[in-house]
C-alpha cells in the first residue's frame, strides 16, 4: 500500500529535527526563523483585512517568530506591533526584538491596551513548551479569546498539548494555525482540533534524520484509492464477510456502526455477535435475524444491497474473513474463533479480546 500520508511530528521529533538541521547540518537557525515568519505573515496579510496586527509574544523562539512577523509586516507597510509578555528572552528572541527596534517597528511590553480590533498572532508559546499552561500566558490567552477579531496561531495554539490535543487550561482559539514543516498531532484531535482552526503546513527547509515511528494522518482520499472498487455483475459472496465482535445488551452502538460501515465499504455479508438482540435491526438487516454469539446465542446479520440476511450459517463471525473485536461493556473477554489467517482489528480496548487461532490482535494490510 502507497503510504502518501501526511505526517505529523511530536514535540519531541520537531525538537530532534531543529537540532539535527541546526546543529548538524549547520543551516543558520535565523534563517529558519525568516522563512518561518515569512510564512506566517503572509497567513496574517491574507486574514486581516484592513485590520492592524498585534504579535503577542513568549520568552522563546515562537516568541522570535512572532516579532520578526511584526517586521516583516511593518516592512509591506501593514500596522504592525509585537508584544513582549514576559522578561525573559532566548537569544533567538533577542536578536530579532535588537533588528525590529532597528527598523523602526513597535514593540510594547505586557499586552495591547484599548479595545480596537486587531489581528492576533499567538507567538506566545510553540512546541518548546508543555502544558499546564503558566502566567502570565494564562491571562494572555483568556484576554485574547474574549476579543472578537481574527486570531492566527504559529505553529501550535499556545495552552494546547501538541502530542495529545489535550486541553488543561485555556488554549488559545486559533482561527488559523501555520506549523511548520509536518503537522502536529494534537491539531488534529480533539479539543485541540477545535482550538486549532485551518491548519497550514509551511515547509521552512527544516528535516528530520530518523522518523521511523511517525505518526500518519490519514487521508480520505488515499483510503478511498486503496479500496478496490466493485466489479460490474460481481456477487455478493465475492465482496467478503466482515464478522464483528462486541456490544454488551443495552449498548450496541459501536457494533452498529462498525456493521453499517463495512457495509457502506461494499462487504458483501455482515456478521454482528453480540449480546444485545437489537443489533441487526438497528445495523439496518432484516428482523428477526439470529445465530451464534460469543458469549450467548443472540446476534445479528445484514448483508450489503440486495444480499440478504444470514447469521450462523457460516458459523457466526468465525466464518467470517476478517473480524473486528470491540470490548463488552463491563470488560469481559471476547472469543473469536478468528484464525492466524484472517485479519483482525481490535478496538482501543481490543487487548481484552483472545483470538481463538492464537494469534495476537493485528491490523493487516492485505485485504
Ligand atoms: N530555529 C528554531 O529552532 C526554530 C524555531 N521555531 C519556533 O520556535 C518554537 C520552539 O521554540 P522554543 O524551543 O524556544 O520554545 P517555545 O518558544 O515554544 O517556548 C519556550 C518557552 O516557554 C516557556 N514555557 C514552557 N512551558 C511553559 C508553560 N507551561 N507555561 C508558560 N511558559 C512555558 C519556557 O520557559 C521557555 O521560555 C517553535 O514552535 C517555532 O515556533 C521556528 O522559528 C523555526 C525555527
Ligand atoms: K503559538
Amino acid at each position: 500500500m502507497t503510504r502518501a500520508w501526511a505526517t505529523l511530528w511530536t514535540r519531541s521529533q520537531a525538537a530532534a529535527a531543529d537540532r539535527h538541521t541546526i546543529v548538524e547540518l549547520g543551516a543558520p537557525s535565523p534563517v529558519l526563523m525568516e522563512r518561518a515568519a515569512l510564512c506566517c505573515a503572509r497567513e496574517a496579510l491574507a486574514m486581516r483585512g484592513d485590520l492592524p496586527v498585534w504579535a503577542l509574544c513568549g520568552p522563546g523562539n515562537n516568541g522570535g517568530d512572532g516579532v520578526a512577523v511584526a517586521r516583516i509586516l511593518h516592512g509591506w507597510g501593514v500596522p504592525a506591533r509585537a508584544f513582549l509578555l514576559s522578561e525573559r528572552m532566548s537569544p533567538e528572541l533577542a536578536e530579532q526584538v535588537a533588528l525590529a527596534e532597528k527598523l523602526g517597528v513597535p514593540i510594547e511590553r505586557g499586552l495591547p491596551q484599548g479595545q480596537a480590533e486587531a489581528l492576533i498572532v499567538d507567538a506566545m508559546l510553540g512546541t518548546g513548551a508543555a502544558p499546564p499552561l503558566r502566567q502570565p500566558f494564562v491571562a494572555a490567552v483568556t484576554w485574547a479569546n474574549a476579543r472578537s477579531g481574527p486570531k492566527l496561531s504559529i505553529d501550535i495554539p499556545t495552552g494546547l498539548d501538541a502530542d495529545t490535543g489535550a486541553a488543561p487550561g485555556p488554549v488559545f482559539a486559533a482561527d488559523r494555525t501555520v506549523t511548520f514543516v509536518r503537522s502536529k498531532p494534537g491539531l488534529h484531535v480533539t479539543p485541540g482540533r477545535a482550538a486549532s482552526g485551518e491548519v497550514v503546513v509551511a515547509d521552512i527547509g527544516i528535516v528530520s534524520q530518523d522518523m521511523s515511528d511517525e505518526t500518519c494522518l490519514i487521508d480520505p482520499c488515499e483510503v478511498a484509492r486503496s479500496i478496490a472498487g466493485l466489479k460490474p455483475g460481481s456477487h455478493k459472496g465475492e465482496r467478503g464477510h466482515v464478522g464483528i465482535v462486541g456490544g454488551s445488551a443495552g449498548t450496541p452502538g459501536a457494533a452498529v456502526l462498525a456493521g453499517a460501515a463495512a457495509l457502506r465499504a461494499g462487504a458483501g455479508l455482515v456478521t454482528i455477535a453480540t449480546d444485545d438482540r437489537g443489533a441487526g435491526a438497528a445495523a439496518g438487516a432484516p428482523a428477526g435475524v439470529d445465530g451464534a454469539a460469543p458469549r450467548r446465542r443472540a446476534g445479528a446479520g445484514g448483508e450489503g444491497a440486495g444480499g440478504r440476511a444470514r447469521l450462523g450459517a457460516r458459523g457466526g463471525p468465525g466464518g467470517a474473513g476478517g473480524i473486528m473485536v470491540g470490548r463488552p461493556a463491563g470488560g469481559g473477554v471476547g472469543c473469536v474463533g478468528a484464525g492466524r489467517d484472517r485479519g483482525a482489528i481490535g478496538d482501543a480496548a481490543g487487548d481484552h479480546a483472545a483470538p481463538g487461532g492464537g494469534g495476537s490482535l493485528a491490523v493487516r494490510e492485505d485485504r
